[in-house]
């Protein structure tokens, strides 16, 4: 690293599926260095690099998913998250990463006619929906992130209309530039 570079922070985007993660961290990817002029951010879906790297050791025939391995994983990302800051990464759970590789950790929310609506017109079938909606319903993500990030670090934010979208790109831009004027 040069001396007096800005080390960008890691955001971790997480929430239930459908909420809306990969349609943000998308927005993010596009617009954080052409609207906020913050270069450099590199957005990683764990859910594709599972499956490309193969980090799992077992298949989920029920729901035709891999069940990954979270030790494979963080082996993986270390390298990626420990060295050159910037990363956006997806997943839609959060307790077994190491605490110290975000400096943001952004909690996506839907309410739950919204969700439905969203997981039916992709096809999952009722298990599926009924069992996402009751995870977003019994805040299963909210507790998993409230018990392994610190309060400073979590920005919980609303995910259910499309204005939602550049209000929530508004607020982590925001973000970013307190943290990284912080250094
Ligand atoms: N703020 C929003 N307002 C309205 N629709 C949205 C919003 N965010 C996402 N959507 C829509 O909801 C659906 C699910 O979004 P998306 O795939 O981004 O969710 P996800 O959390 O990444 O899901 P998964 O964890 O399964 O990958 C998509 O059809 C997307 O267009």
């Amino acid at each position: 690293m040069e001396p007096g570079q800005i080390i960008l922070p890691n955001i971790l985007v997480t929430g239930t599926p459908g909420v809306g993660k990969t349609s943000l961290c998308t927005l993010l990817e596009n617009q954080l260095a052409e609207e906020y002029d913050l270069k450099g951010f590199q957005y990683v879906k764990l859910t594709d690099l599972i499956q490309q790297k193969k980090l799992y050791k077992k298949w989920n025939e029920e729901f035709d998913v891999p069940e990954f391995d979270e030790d494979m994983v963080c082996d993986e990302l270390e390298p990626l998250m420990s060295q050159q800051g910037g990363i956006i990464l997806e997943f839609h759970s959060c307790d077994f990463f190491p605490e110290r590789w975000f400096q943001l950790v952004v909690l996506l929310r839907c309410n739950n006619t919204e969700l439905f609506d969203r997981l039916q017109a992709r096809g999952y079938n009722e298990k599926k929906i009924t069992e996402n909606i009751e995870c977003e319903i019994l805040d299963v993500l909210k507790e998993e992130v409230d018990s392994s990030y610190k309060q400073e670090v979590i920005l919980e934010l609303q995910s259910e209309k499309i204005e939602d979208m550049q209000q929530n790109l508004e607020a982590i831009a925001a973000r970013i530039k307190q943290l990284v004027g912080n250094q």
